[in-house]
Order: structure tokens, then sequence, then C-alpha cells
């Protein structure tokens, strides 16, 4: 569905020096730098999928999303999706995709949401049955019909996101590609986001590349992980992988009957202990947490025990340590 093979984008920035004789001087020898957002970058994406597209700030993941949606175009490499170069054929795959930018509006600010929609059914040229039945599955699943009457300007960051969500989708594409839909939403509104995200994938069968720094979203969402870093892909796999190969620990929360447990078993050291309660880390390559758990309620009185996994922001710190990026 998306192919995309050794792109590479470089953008050529006029260098500026501080103080007021710099200034003056540039007016009249501007000098440049090349800074590469992109190289040789290649991937294929396959329809249905949820690609989790990560890496650091300025890895080059907007730039890359920007190339696929035929805003930029790149200076080497070929990109072909759903049949189509996107830079080249833009009204053709403009049909096939839906973008959003979380930091960016594609609504018009001080018309209300609902014009804006009708606008885009226009400029799709949307037929009146689509646009309906799109429009009413949106506003139920997003839940918009308290303020879709409303100028954009007046409405919070994760109302008008949801607006945002629903009018890249008014026209039923395909792939959506989403750059940080759920930058700043509070914990509801994330949620909502998620949900809705795993609903059309699954039930309308849109093929979703997300970017997102908040690693929670890549847990909730993400069957497949793109990293990214200093313009080139570095990893490509599943969180499982990543998981299995960057997190041998867990930690372990035991509540116990007594004052004080001594603990001093192989593979576990102790995060904290305090009366009634002890919390472990343990290296399950050296040992199982069944093997712990059994070990210490053979000898103690254990009360509850919980089991986490390292959370993913650390796994992705080791990987983005491993790379230098
Ligand atoms: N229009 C532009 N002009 C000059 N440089 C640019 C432009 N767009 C991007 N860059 C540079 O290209 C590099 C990649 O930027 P890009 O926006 O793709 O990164 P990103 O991975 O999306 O970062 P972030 O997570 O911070 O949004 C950065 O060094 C950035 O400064």
């Amino acid at each position: 569905m998306i192919e995309v093979n050794d792109i590479c984008k470089s953008f050529k920035v006029a260098k500026r020096s501080a103080g007021v004789k710099a200034s003056i001087k540039s007016l009249f020898h501007r000098e440049y730098t090349t800074v590469n957002a992109i190289k040789d970058i290649s991937f294929t994406i396959d329809s249905g999928e949820i690609v989790g597209y990560i890496g650091p700030n300025g890895a080059g993941k907007s730039t890359s999303i920007k190339i696929m949606s035929g805003i930029l175009v790149p200076d080497s490499g070929t990109c072909n999706i759903m049949g189509h170069v996107p830079w080249q054929e833009r009204v053709t795959h403009v049909k096939n995709i839906g973008v959003v930018f979380g930091q960016r509006s594609q609504l018009w600010w001080d018309v209300p949401v609902i014009d804006s929609f009708e606008l885009l059914k226009d400029i799709y040229k949307i037929p009146p049955k689509e646009y309906d039945d799109n429009l009413h599955m949106l506003t139920e699943i997003l839940q918009l019909d308290n303020f879709v009457n409303s100028p954009v300007r007046q409405l919070s960051l994760g109302q008008r996101m949801r607006c945002e969500i629903a009018a890249s989708l008014l026209h039923s594409p395909k792939i959506l590609f989403l750059d940080e839909p759920t930058i700043g939403l509070d914990a509801i509104s994330k949620i909502a986001v998620r949900k809705f995200i795993k609903t059309i994938n699954k039930e309308k069968d849109v093929t979703i590349i997300l970017t997102t720094h908040d690693m929670s979203d890549i847990e909730a969402l993400a069957n497949r992980i793109l990293l990214i870093g200093k313009g080139t892909i570095l990893y490509d796999g599943n969180l499982e992988e990543l998981r299995k190969k960057y997190s041998g620990n867990k930690t372990v929360t035991v509540k116990h009957g007594e004052s004080h447990i001594p603990i001093n078993i192989t593979g576990v050291s102790v995060l904290s202990s305090s009366t009634e309660r002890n919390i472990l880390s343990v290296d399950t390559k050296k040992i199982s947490v069944s093997q712990v758990i059994s070990s210490l309620s053979s000898k103690f009185d254990l009360i509850d025990v919980n089991v986490e996994s390292e959370p993913v922001e650390e796994i992705i710190v080791k990987l983005y340590k491993e790379y230098a990026i």
C-alpha cells in the first residue's frame, strides 16, 4: 500500500549570527548550511497496519509524513502510495489519504466546525450520501454534537483535535497520517482518540501511520514500530521484540503481613523496603517472576503481589541510547 525507497530530503537554511553588525552583513552576504532532514529512508507498509513512527525531536518524522502526503517533494528516491506518486499526482492522491497535524489546524478558525466540514465536502467532491453517513458516524463516535456548531477558535484543544480527526476522515480515505494527534490532550481525550483510531482501523480497514512522543499511544495502538533517528530508519519491528531485547526486568511489589522480610534471592534487587511492603526488581534473565513469588510465599505470609513490566518510555530510551540518537 505504501512503498518508500531511498528517499532523501535536505533543507537549505540561512546562517544567522547574533548582533546588529552580523544582521547588517547578512543583508549583503548570506551564508547557507544544509540540513539533511532524511537520508535514504526505505520501508513498506501493508494495508490495515497501524505503524508507530517514532524518533527524537528533529529526527525527520514530520518531513517523511509531509513527503508521503505530497506536501513536500524529496530530493531523490521514490514513493508509491496506492499506485500514485504523492507529489506528482496530488489530486488523486489526497482522495486516498487523511492527514492530521496535531500542532496545526486544517479547519477554518473563525467559522463553525460544521461549515469547515461542508467546505471539505465540496473540496473533495464527496457524494452527499457518503458525506452524511461519515458525518453521522464521526459525530457519534467522536462525540462532536455539543460543539460542531461552534467556531474553532472557541474550542478546547481536545475538542478541536476530535474535529480535526473527523475532518480528515470525511472523504473515507484508506490511509490516515497522524502527526502527534494526542499532543496536549487530557487523559480522557487521549483514551477517546486512541479508541477511535483503533475502531476505524478495525472496522473501516484504514491504514494508520502515527507519529508521537507519547509512548503509551504506541503501546495502545501500534503493532509495528519504525524508529527514525538522524534522518535514517534504525529499527523496524514490533514492541514485543523490543521488550524482549531491552527489558529483562520486572517490578514486583509484595505486600506482606510481617514487619520486615529479608530478601536474598539471586537476580532480585530490593528497590524499596518498608513495613509490610517491598518493591523488587527481578532480572527475568536470571530468575522468573513465578519462581520469586513461590519462593517468597513459601516463607512469608503474602497479602498481595503486583507485577509490572518496565515502562515503554524506558525501553525506548535504551533504544535511543543504543543508536546514540
Ligand atoms: N522547512 C524547513 N526548513 C528548514 N529545516 C527544516 C524544515 N523542516 C524541517 N527542517 C529540519 O529537518 C530536520 C527534521 O525535522 P522534522 O520536523 O521532520 O523532525 P521531527 O522528527 O518531526 O521532529 P519533532 O519530533 O520535533 O516534531 C530538523 O533538523 C529540522 O530543523
